[in-house]
C-alpha cells in the first residue's frame, strides 16, 4: 500500500538489482509548460495524463491485438535469456560484404512469427523455455481497427512538440509486446523518442550522453553499434572501471505514462518481473538541425567522434587497425 492506502501496481522486488542508484525522472501533467523546458534542454521526462495514446489505452488488449495486428509474419526476436541486445545485422562480418568485419554470433533470432503464434508461446512460456519480443512497425500491414485506433492519437500535441523544439520528421512508431523480465540493454538511438506505455510496467533507466565514458559502447563498426559493452548485471569492473561511477535516472512507466527519451541518452528498459506482458508504442523522429555552437553539446561529441570512427575505418579499411592508430595518436600524445 502507498501512504494513501491505495493498491500500489508494482513493488521493488519486481525490479532486477544493479550496483547503481539512480534519481527520479520527473512526472510532469501533460499540459505543465514545464515540459517543454525539459524537452529544450534535452532532458528527460514523464509526460502523464495525456491523450496522446487514449484509443489504444482504451483498447488494446493482447486479445484486441491478436485479432487485429493483422494475418502477415510480425518481426520477432527469440532469446535463450532475458536480455535482447539489438544488433546490425548489415553490419555483421561476412564474405559477400568482404568487410574485414568482426567475428560476431548474434545474441537473438529474428523471426517472422505470426500473432496467434506469438501470443500462445508468451501465454504458454514455462521457466526455461526461449523467450519472445514482437518489434514491429505501426505501417499499412496492420488490421483497419489499429489503423483507425492509431489515427485517433492525440497527433495535434506529439506534433506541436514536434514542430516547437524543429525536430526533423516522424520516422516510425514501433510497437513493442514484451513478456514479463524481458530487458533491452542499455543503448542509445540516434532519435527523439516518446515512448508511450499501453500496458503494464517498464523501468526505464536513462543516462546523459555525458556518461560515454562509464558505459563504454561498442565500436562504430561492430553490429552492436550504440549499445553498451557492460552487462549491468555482472559488470566486468576490470575491463570497465568507470562503470561503477555512472549516473542515472529512472522512471517506472505505466498506462498511459509517456517518456521523452532524448535523442542520444542510453537507456536501458525491462518489463518488471512478475507484471504480466507489456505494451508500448514508441514515436521515433529525426534529431532538429545542428549548428556548432560552443560550448558544443555532449551528444555533438558523441556524433563527432561516431563521425572520426566511421572515417578511419573508412581510410583504414580493416577494423582490427582502428583501436591501434587512435591509441597511437593519443598516448603519450595527449594523455
Ligand atoms: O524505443 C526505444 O528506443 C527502445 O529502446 C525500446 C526498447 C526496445 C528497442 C529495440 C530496438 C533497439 C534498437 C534499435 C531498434 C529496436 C524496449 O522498450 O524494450
Ligand atoms: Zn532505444
Amino acid at each position: 500500500m502507498d501512504g494513501e492506502g491505495n493498491k500500489k501496481p508494482w513493488d521493488a522486488s519486481q525490479l532486477r538489482k544493479y550496483d547503481l542508484t539512480f534519481d527520479e525522472i520527473p512526472r510532469l501533467h501533460y499540459k505543465d509548460p514545464k515540459i517543454d523546458e525539459y524537452i529544450r534542454a534535452n532532458k528527460p521526462v514523464v509526460i502523464i495524463e495525456s491523450n496522446i495514446i487514449k484509443p489504444a489505452l482504451q483498447r488494446w488488449t493482447l486479445e484486441y491485438l491478436e485479432k487485429n495486428l493483422g494475418q502477415t509474419g510480425h518481426t520477432c526476436f527469440v532469446s535463450k535469456n532475458h536480455q535482447f541486445k539489438y544488433y546490425d545485422d548489415k553490419k555483421i562480418y561476412d564474405k559477400t560484404n568482404n568487410t574485414k568485419g568482426v567475428e560476431f554470433t548474434p545474441p537473438t533470432k529474428k523471426v517472422e512469427m505470426r500473432i496467434e503464434d506469438f501470443m500462445k508461446r508468451v501465454k504458454e512460456w514455462k521457466k526455461g523455455d526461449d523467450r519472445i519480443y514482437l518489434q514491429q512497425s505501426l505501417t499499412t500491414s496492420v488490421g483497419n481497427n489499429i489503423v483507425e485506433d492509431f489515427v485517433k492519437f492525440d497527433w495535434d500535441y506529439v506534433n506541436g512538440k514536434q514542430a516547437k523544439h524543429n525536430w526533423g520528421p516522424l520516422t516510425s512508431n514501433l510497437l513493442f509486446i514484451a513478456m514479463e523480465g524481458n530487458q533491452t540493454p542499455c543503448h542509445y538511438d540516434e532519435q527523439e523518442n516518446f515512448f508511450a506505455q499501453v500496458q503494464g510496467y517498464k523501468r526505464c533507466i536513462l543516462f546523459p550522453p555525458s556518461q560515454f565514458e562509464c558505459l563504454y559502447p561498442y565500436p562504430v563498426h561492430h553490429p552492436h553499434d550504440r549499445q553498451s559493452m557492460v552487462d549491468f548485471e555482472h559488470p566486468d569492473n576490470a575491463k570497465f572501471p568507470k562503470f561503477k561511477d555512472a549516473k542515472g535516472c529512472e522512471a517506472i512507466v505505466g498506462p498511459g505514462d509517456v517518456l521523452y527519451i532524448p535523442i542520444y541518452w542510453w537507456h536501458h528498459i525491462e518489463s518488471l518481473m512478475r507484471g504480466g506482458p507489456t505494451t508500448t508504442v514508441n514515436f521515433w523522429y529525426k534529431g532538429g538541425p545542428s549548428t556548432l555552437e560552443y560550448p558544443l553539446k555532449d551528444h555533438q561529441k558523441v556524433a563527432i567522434s561516431r563521425n572520426v570512427e566511421k572515417m578511419l575505418l573508412e581510410v583504414l579499411q580493416d577494423p582490427k587497425e582502428v583501436g591501434p592508430l587512435l591509441s597511437a595518436m593519443v598516448l603519450g600524445r595527449y594523455t
